[in-house]
């Protein structure tokens, strides 16, 4: 048995999630995979029922889990609030030790739904490594009446950690690192750009180049094939991720993995939760099942992974598509359009292995 938790949140966040577990609990029952779900409270909706974003009953059963499914929290109704959503967000982190967050972006039918021109988009396929629990977003945060600050600090081993990742990600890849930071400013990104430089040494069979963070911000929109994987800190790579969502077409398009070392991994698509969108069953759940698809690589369940990520761009190069992406399919609908090719898929399996194991009989 396989637990998952699934901490759906706030906004579209349960709306994607629903749809992104109905497609998991179909593979499981086709595949025997043996997946379980249990579903916690978290974000906004956990604030209204416990008063704040991450109960401990909540983080109990995430880190007894083989791994998290999370939607999105946040909205501005809890704006007022002592801890907000998002506060609940920077704790599961930091609690479970997620230190390196990957967000890929690969651009679908040759980039017909990017903003960019087709000759610029098409084939692009990054892979943004962001390191998580560490930076301005965990420094401490003073706001006086005229003036606030917040601190931003990285020690080595916070960058040799997330740096391996991303070498170790090149390798199975195309083999290129592009380091992005500010060191023509930032004490914490000349550290960054000496250790990178360091741990490369290790991998001479991956090439290394380092970019400033706003030339990085124009080049993968001028030109997105040049990068493979980006390794940059905790706020650059969450900026830079939605930029370069946008280059596949819709932030709803993308997935993540949260990974430490060991325990259960995270997975979440980038977006938030969309408030004026929530409840309209128009949000698209791709980056849900996308995480999803992460979720099952991780818990290396063979190719149940690809069976997954296969059926989701098949049903979005089919022509079903939700508003994002200028299509007319609701959430649900697309979700259950990605389970009818799941369903085909293991239909015209089952009848392989007939036709396998009949033949076997007529020839032994
Ligand atoms: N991981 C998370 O839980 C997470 C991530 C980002 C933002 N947030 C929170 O979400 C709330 C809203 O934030 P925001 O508006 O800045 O970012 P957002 O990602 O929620 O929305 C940005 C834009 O993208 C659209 N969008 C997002 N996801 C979509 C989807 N799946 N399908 C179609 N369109 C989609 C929205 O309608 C909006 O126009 C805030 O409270 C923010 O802090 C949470
Ligand atoms: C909601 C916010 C704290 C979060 C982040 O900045 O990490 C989000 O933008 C994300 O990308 O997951
Ligand atoms: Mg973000």
């Amino acid at each position: 048995m396989i637990h998952i938790a699934v901490l759906p949140g706030d906004g579209i966040g349960p709306e994607v999630t629903r749809e992104a577990v109905a497609c998991l609990d179909l593979l499981s029952a086709e595949r025997g995979l043996g997946l379980r779900f249990t579903e916690h409270d978290f974000g906004g909706v956990a604030i209204d029922r416990h008063g704040e974003p991450l109960p401990p009953s909540t983080l109990a059963a995430c880190k007894k889990a083989d791994a998290i499914l999370l939607g999105a929290v946040g909205g501005d109704r809890w704006n007022g609030c002592a801890e907000r959503p998002e506060a609940g967000l920077l704790k599961i982190r930091q609690e479970l030790g997620l230190y390196a967050n990957l967000r890929p972006v690969e651009v679908l039918q040759g980039g017909q739904w990017s903003p960019l021109r087709s000759e610029v988009a098409s084939g692009s396929d990054i892979l943004v490594v962001r390191e998580l629990t560490g930076g301005i977003y965990y420094g401490e945060h003073r706001l006086g009446e005229d003036q606030a600050s917040d601190l931003c600090t990285y020690t080595r081993e916070q960058i040799e950690r997330v740096a391996h990742v991303a070498f170790r990600a090149a390798r199975s890849r195309k083999g290129k690192v592009t380091q992005v930071d500010k060191a023509n400013v930032l004490a914490t990104s000349r550290l960054w750009r000496s250790t990178v430089d360091e741990i490369a040494k290790a991998y001479p069979d991956v090439a290394l180049d380092h970019l400033y963070v706003d030339a990085c911000a124009m080049a993968v929109i001028t030109e997105p094939r040049r990068f493979d994987v980006i390794l940059t800190e905790n706020l650059f790579g969450d900026i830079l991720s939605d930029l370069l969502s946008v280059i596949g077409g819709s932030i709803g398009l993308l997935g993540s993995a949260s990974l430490g070392s060991g325990g259960p991994g995270l997975f979440e698509p980038i977006h938030g939760s969309a408030p004026q969108i929530g409840g309209l069953d128009i949000a698209n759940p791709s980056g849900a099942i996308a995480s999803a698809a992460m979720m099952l690589d991780e818990l290396s369940l063979g190719d149940a992974g690809a069976v997954l990520r296969e059926a989701l761009e098949a049903t979005l190069l089919s022509g079903c598509r939700t508003p994002d992406l200028g299509g007319d399919a609701s959430t649900s609908g697309f979700g259950a359009a990605v389970r009818d090719r799941l369903e085909v898929r293991s239909r015209r399996d089952s009848g392989l292995r007939h036709l396998f194991m009949t033949n076997r009989g007529c020839c032994g």
